[in-house]
């Protein structure tokens, strides 16, 4: 099979998340990340949004990143003109398929949809860049329409096709499905690009990937309209260990980005975030921590090294003799067995009041006074 590469939307669909608007300083910065971590394709933004926007992008082009960068396009001619000026030498050309789309924005005018996309998409062709084509709401579009759009963009010169779950309305088992018969009847490579909105933006995201798509978005944190797209985090890591996939990006960092993000985005993660959150290596129940103390495995799929993260093993209402013996071990402390099961008692009654697991201080001043 042949490699699969990430192209990041973080700095696009990461940042139309309503409420967040990165700085131009932010904008290099995680471009910089990214590209450092090995990410091979970026999409930086939208030059048609105005002076700032392009300026961030035409920094970024100027940073000579490794990574293929691309700018986000509707099918109009002055947008691809405008991302020209920037610099890029990728363009992303987006067209409504469905529907609702083609209603909402072309007034239900079919016609318009191939001739907007045949206008710009050769204007792109004939510049010389490489030219990604976006079916916006593909996963709702009539099936025949969406394969007569696709294999005349190929014909006009599309080097790869972006298929689109704008709503996030798929199921692992549709997207293989539909993704399967675009990919055999194409010769261009298939993208996904997959939304949250029922929470199965990264499962459909591998769904495509099993279906022969060679390119996918992710945004850092899932981050993105609505309930956000595909996690960078989940994908690279879902695709290590599930699918035996090594995409050649450094792991070890994807903690650092998150985090990079969070704060540029001022959106904080909730604690069980897959990958990232700050509890995914935290162990306080007795019989995972005792199990997580004989080996790690048992309650880890992955070592914590492997993304950044470290394990913490913390007191708290669930926990057991275990892991409060280790714990107080660490601090020179023994206890025989009713001793222990005293904290543990005493452990349990404060962290219902606190409602939330001791800090090692709380624990041993408790210890002080139990004995
Ligand atoms: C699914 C997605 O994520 S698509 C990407 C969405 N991202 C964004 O919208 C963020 C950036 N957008 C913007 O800055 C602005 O919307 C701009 C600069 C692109 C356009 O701004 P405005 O001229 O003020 O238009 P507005 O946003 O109100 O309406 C969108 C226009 O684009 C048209 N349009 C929408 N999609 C497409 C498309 N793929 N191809 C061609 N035209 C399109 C609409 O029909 C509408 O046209 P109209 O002005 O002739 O009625
Ligand atoms: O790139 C496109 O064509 C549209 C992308 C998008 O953000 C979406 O469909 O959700």
């Amino acid at each position: 099979m042949d490699q699969v590469v990430i192209n990041d939307t973080t700095l696009r669909d990461g940042e139309q998340a309503a409420g967040v608007a990165f700085n131009l300083e932010e904008k290099i910065a995680i471009a910089k990340f990214l590209d450092a971590i090995g990410v091979p394709e970026i999409e930086i933004g939208i030059a048609a949004m105005g002076k700032a926007e392009q300026q961030a992008i035409a920094s970024i082009v100027d940073l000579g990143l490794q990574a293929h960068l691309l700018g986000w396009n509707r099918a109009v001619i002055a947008d691809i003109q405008a991302s020209i000026a920037c610099g890029l030498k990728r363009v992303h050309i987006s067209i409504p398929v469905s529907a609702i789309q083609i209603g909402a924005k072309f007034q239900g005018q079919w016609q318009l949809v191939w001739q907007k996309l045949k206008d710009s998409l050769s204007f792109a062709v004939d510049q010389g860049l490489f030219v990604s084509v976006g079916g916006e709401d593909s996963s709702r579009a009539d099936e025949q329409f969406l394969l007569d759009t696709i294999l005349s963009a190929q014909e006009w010169g599309a080097s790869r096709f972006r298929f689109c779950d704008t709503v996030g309305i798929l199921d692992p088992f549709t997207t293989y499905d539909k993704v399967k018969k675009l990919v055999t009847s194409l010769s261009i490579p298939v993208e996904m690009h997959t939304h949250n909105d029922f929470g199965l933006a990264t499962a459909n995201a591998l769904a495509g990937i099993q279906a022969g798509a060679l390119s996918v978005n992710t945004t850092v944190n899932g981050l993105g309209e609505r309930a956000g797209n595909a996690a960078l985090e989940e994908v690279v890591m879902a695709l290590k260990h599930l699918s035996k996939m090594d995409l050649s990006i450094d792991t070890r960092r994807l903690l650092e980005i998150s985090q990079l993000v969070a704060t540029a985005s001022g959106y904080g993660l909730p604690p069980w975030k897959a990958i990232v959150g700050e509890n995914t290596f935290a162990h306080e129940s007795g019989i995972h921590a005792h199990g997580v103390l004989q080996n790690p495995h048992t309650y880890e799929p992955f070592a914590p090294e492997e993304i950044g993260h470290k394990r913490r093993l913390v007191v708290g209402k669930h926990s057991g003799r275990h892991l409060l013996s280790n714990l107080l071990q660490q601090h020179g402390i023994i206890l025989n067995h009713e001793e222990t099961q005293s904290v543990l008692n005493a452990v349990r009654q404060e962290s219902m009041q606190k409602k939330r697991s001791l800090t090692t201080q709380e624990l041993l001043s408790l210890v002080a006074h139990t004995q």
